[in-house]
């Protein structure tokens, strides 16, 4: 579904690539935890992902497509295939639930219709039903975020891209919207979310990759927002080499994992 192929992404000639060959494959249906430091590359992972900027080197392909030769007037067509959430909702504030969800499926031409019968349904979905002619400033942060989460997925996308989307949350609320995406991944929905909450990443215990200043430094399946949270691995060896995309002894924040006390947080 998601496929990087020695992936490098230079914004800045003169500063270090924020990916430096990552190689990552993300299946149909798989819900993956894209962790790591501020900076370590995440947003920008996403970001080509969507092609809203070009790998420097390497090949992004996504729902089989090869992004490099993709042409500029078929993405728009790509990103369809995208549901998108962000930490700060991003809804419009002069519109209605229901309208800021309706609005996704307006865009692409969707007749009244099928809008009036999809939106209801997918606010159902979320946990809104009844708070469609809400106005965004009189939900919470968490219903915003659902109404977000309604207006990523109210076309079916095969990806949804969440990009620190519990980050103005409560922890309560943010297991909630965690779980939403859960369920909407079993839906079928392939789920990439970036995320620097480590609760939430330790209690669901999903695939877990995390990037160092641009490097793939660990796949880890069911694992833990740390190296070791959940111990799948033996005890770490510091004499080895700390390159290969499974480490499970490199450096998490600076520190070996040795130091962190190797059996969590
Ligand atoms: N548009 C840009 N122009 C120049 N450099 C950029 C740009 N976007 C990101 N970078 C740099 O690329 C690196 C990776 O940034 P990115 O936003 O992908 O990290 P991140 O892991 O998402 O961080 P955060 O968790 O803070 O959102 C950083 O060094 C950042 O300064």
């Amino acid at each position: 579904m998601i496929r990087f192929d020695d992936v490098t992404k230079t914004y800045d000639r003169t500063a270090r690539p924020a990916l430096d060959g990552v190689d990552l494959e993300v299946s149909r249906g798989e819900f993956v935890f894209l962790v790591g430091a501020s900076g370590s590359g995440k947003s920008t992972f996403l970001r080509l992902v969507l092609k809203e900027e070009d790998a420097t080197s390497g090949a992004v392909q996504v729902a089989g497509k090869d992004l490099r030769r993709l042409s500029s007037w078929k993405v728009p067509h790509l990103r369809r295939q995208i549901g998108v959430v962000f930490q700060d909702f991003r809804l419009l504030p002069g519109k209605t639930v229901f309208q800021n969800v309706a609005f996704a499926l307006q865009v692409i031409g969707r007749s009244r219709g099928s809008i009036a019968a999809a939106v209801p349904e997918v606010l159902e979905l979320v946990g809104l039903e009844g708070k469609g002619d809400r106005l965004p400033h009189e939900l919470s942060g968490g219903e915003q975020q659902r109404v977000a989460i309604a207006r990523a997925i109210v076309n079916s996308p095969a990806i949804l891209l969440a990009d620190e989307p519990t980050g103005n949350l409560d922890p309560t609320t943010s297991l909630g919207i965690t779980r939403l995406l859960e369920r909407i991944n079993g839906r079928g929905t392939t789920v990439v979310m970036a995320t620097h909450d480590d609760d939430i990443v330790d209690s669901m215990r999903k695939r877990v990759v995390e990037l160092v200043d641009g490097h793939v430094v660990r796949d880890e399946h069911q694992g833990g927002y740390v190296t070791g949270a959940i111990p799948v691995v033996p005890a770490p060896d510091l004499s080895v080499d700390h390159g290969g995309a499974t480490a499970v002894d490199v450096p998490v924040d600076g520190r070996p994992v040795a130091e962190q006390g190797g059996g969590g947080r």
